[in-house]
């Protein structure tokens, strides 16, 4: 039961909370020269959350002063039962009691804690469904395109703008709160992240390539990583860019900001700090901070179709069920962005609308979304002659379910074995099967992605990633590189119709190798992350924000990890041998004054890989349980048949499974690809005919 008393003390802590924030100096970049790309935009609802998460963030802290950790029980109860009444006095507006609602300056005060329901509205337009009956008909049919309602126990969860999930429950801060980690176990600084990526993770121009693996692995696991996760960052007072540039920026700015120390005589930047804009904080409760994700966190193809119902809307053409697309070159393009503010080329070379913001971080993503555009738009096309009398909407519907199970298949039968072990993929259970059906759908399964997975392991491929990025002609002859580092958020070298446009760059992923996944970055990633051509050092190093991004996160250290893998604790640096070589542990030493301090994406990219695999336990086991949520806690998943739901039926899983493959994908939307790799993750392949790959039979869906 909540006193009035523990109800006045929050409601006071929520005031002081309100009176702190907005005392507190915070300047947006538009008031500065700088243009800042910021590639983690926060939509309208994360700002929202945004604001709530900070109102609670300070007055958790106030009153964690006060009385100590033990009081937010008893705090996060009081929430509930304003977040009840609040619901009990919606539905009394009809009839609207006076006496029940409370006082204008209480409402305040409530409100500024608890975030409105999906209301956000952009551009005029709805971008969130409100919640409805999960049981209606459009949630037994149709996948949200938020997620919500996925789980009819629990609609939010996994759903756009909804929080990351913690393996170990808690999380990892100076203040237990929120703070960021700067201090050893041992006392000292921890060591910079800049720092560490120096010592640790150049590759100094030597780039070692995989034996096996291709550099579209590599593109395939960004494109995974954009379909499920996109974390905002901060975004100032006014809802601009922050500039957390200067070393001084988390007390002249924002508290947001987290810059990264450079030490001196670094080899590439000149500046005394790099940039880093802290993860915009959208907790719910008094506690923790705890960082959103604002895509729908299942494998559902946001990348294509977005993540809220405004922006699904920008890439829809609502004529024949199909999508939009760009076509004055002579080859399909997604459609132009006129007004993107991350771009860098200038006008008529836009950037895209795709259904993910980031489409345009490299030119090699445009390959990939174009490929998933073109296929929507064939099978749309073979739907529509098939049956005339279909609508725009039940066409478009109809195509996204079918493309969303052959992305699904794609991930789980060729992405995921060409890296986790078998163990891994025995033990999650990840392994599609050969016949019948899924019948594991388990609605207690949370099947957001966790931070661990966002923040640290599957940020993995950032290692497969070379800086140059060769193209070649259909026949696999040379023609040209392009440069990462030159090219962050530049269109310019998906324009190049003359050699074929995007086709060249498709093809060089297909036939050359990735980097071996190792603690060895390129050039392009650890230096040049948005810089502006010609101004070396105006960027940020990839390799420095995961790590710092991890500590802002509030991510263990590397060694906690080790005890869901059943690995013995580590009080000493040799008590690593177990997953590490002696060359990586001395590096380790050179670096860390204690293994308790090793950060956790450090950690998992020294660890030796397992036999079969490309990673090691740690990351294997974070990656495969993540895998594992997004397969047994998604009712919508293609080869899941559940009651209540309209799955895939038996005949339909069986068309997937049996004629999808990655390959044949690729070549039946390309025009160079006659021929194409049998093993498609592997640049050695022996080529076959694309015409000899089996091909989904659009007919099978009709009903
Ligand atoms: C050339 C290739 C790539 C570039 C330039 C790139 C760039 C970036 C950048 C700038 C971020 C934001 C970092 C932050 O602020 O915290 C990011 C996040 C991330 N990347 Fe990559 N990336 C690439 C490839 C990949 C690959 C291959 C994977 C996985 C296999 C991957 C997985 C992730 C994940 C999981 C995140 C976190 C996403 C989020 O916070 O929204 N990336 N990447
Ligand atoms: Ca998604």
């Amino acid at each position: 039961e909540v006193t009035e008393e523990t109800e006045r003390i929050v409601e006071d802590a929520v005031l002081r909370a309100l009176d702190s924030l907005n005392a507190q100096v915070d300047s947006s970049s538009e008031q500065t020269s700088e243009h800042i790309i910021v590639s983690q935009q926060a939509n309208s609802e994360s700002k929202i959350a945004q604001f709530t998460g900070e109102v609670l963030e300070e007055a958790t802290r106030i009153l964690v002063e006060e009385f100590g950790m033990d009081i937010l029980p008893m705090a996060n109860e009081v929430i509930n039962k304003w977040k009840a009444e609040d619901e009990e006095s919606l539905a009394e507006t009809t009839t609207s009691h006076p006496e029940t609602t409370p006082s204008e300056p209480s409402r305040r005060k409530r409100n500024a804690i608890i975030r409105p329901k999906r209301q956000a509205t952009r551009r005029g337009r709805r971008c969130f469904t409100p919640p409805t009956d999960c049981n209606n008909r459009f949630h037994t049919t149709t996948r949200a395109i938020t997620g919500i309602c996925n789980n009819r126990q629990n609609p939010e969860l996994g759903n756009s703008v909804s929080p990351f999930r913690r393996i170990l429950g808690g999380a990892s801060y100076a203040d237990g709160l929120g703070r960021i980690r700067t201090r050893s176990v041992n006392g000292g600084n921890l060591p910079s992240a800049r720092l560490i990526s120096n010592s640790l993770h150049d590759d100094r121009n030597n780039q070692v390539f995989s034996p096996t693996i291709n550099h579209l692995h590599m593109i395939i696991g960004q494109f995974i990583a954009h379909d499920e996760i996109f974390m905002p960052s901060s975004v100032a007072r006014d809802g601009g860019a922050l500039d957390c540039s200067a070393c001084n920026a988390a007390t002249r700015v924002s508290s947001n900001c987290a810059p990264i120390t450079i030490p001196r005589n670094d080899p590439y930047f000149r500046t005394p700090c790099m940039r880093l804009t802290r993860a915009l904080n959208g907790q719910e409760n008094f506690g923790v901070r705890t960082q959103i994700d604002q895509n729908s966190h299942f494998l559902d193809l946001s990348t294509v179709y977005g993540s809220a119902d405004c922006e699904a809307e920008t890439v829809r053409s609502f004529i024949e069920g199909k999508l939009l697309t760009f076509g004055d070159l002579g080859y399909t393009l997604p459609p132009q962005n006129l007004n993107d503010s991350n771009c860098q080329s200038f006008a008529p070379l836009h950037c895209f609308t795709c259904g993910d913001f980031r489409n345009s971080l490299h030119p090699a993503l445009i390959p990939v979304h174009t490929v998933f555009i073109k296929e929507h738009n064939r099978l749309a096309e073979q739907v529509r002659l098939a049956r005339p009398r279909m609508s725009d909407e039940q066409i478009f519907q109809l195509v996204r379910k079918i493309m969303i199970g052959t992305w699904q298949h794609i991930v789980f039968n060729e992405y995921i074995p060409k890296y986790l072990p078998a163990r891994t993929i025995r033990n999650f259970g990840l392994r599609p099967l050969r016949s019948g059906a899924h019948r594991g759908y388990n609605p207690s399964q949370d099947p957001s992605i966790s931070a661990e997975y966002a923040g640290a392991a599957f940020r993995f491929g950032h290692s497969q990633a070379r800086f140059d990025f060769p193209r070649l002609t259909e026949a696999g002859r040379p023609a040209g590189n392009f440069d990462l580092g030159h090219d962050i958020f530049y269109a310019d070298q998906n324009y190049l119709a003359g050699i074929g446009g995007w086709e060249p760059v498709m093809n060089g992923m297909v036939r050359t190798p990735s980097m071996k996944s190792d603690r060895y970055f390129s050039f392009g990633i650890r230096n040049q992350m948005f810089e502006i051509r010609g101004r070396n050092g105006s960027g940020v190093d990839l390799v420095s924000v995961n790590i710092q991004r991890g500590r802002d996160m509030g991510l263990f250290p590397y060694i906690k990890y080790r005890q869901l893998v059943g690995l013995p604790p580590v009080s000493t640096f040799s008590d690593l041998d177990s997953t590490m070589s002696q060359e990586n542990i001395r590096a380790l030493r050179n670096v860390y004054s204690d293994p308790a301090d090793i950060d956790l994406y450090v950690g998992i990219m020294l660890e030796e890989p397992l036999a079969g695999g490309q990673l090691g336990p740690t990351a294997s086991f974070i990656i495969g349980e993540q895998f594992k949520a997004l397969k047994t806690g998604d009712r919508f998943f293609y080869e899941t048949i559940t009651e209540g739901t309209d799955n895939f039926t038996q005949e339909e899983i069986d068309e997937i499974r049996n004629n999808v493959s990655l390959a044949k994908l690729i070549c039946t939307n390309m025009d160079f690809a006659v021929r194409i790799s049998s093993d498609i993750f592997d640049h050695r392949s022996r080529q076959v005919a694309c015409s000899s790959l089996p091909q989904i039979n659009i007919e099978k869906f009709l009903r």
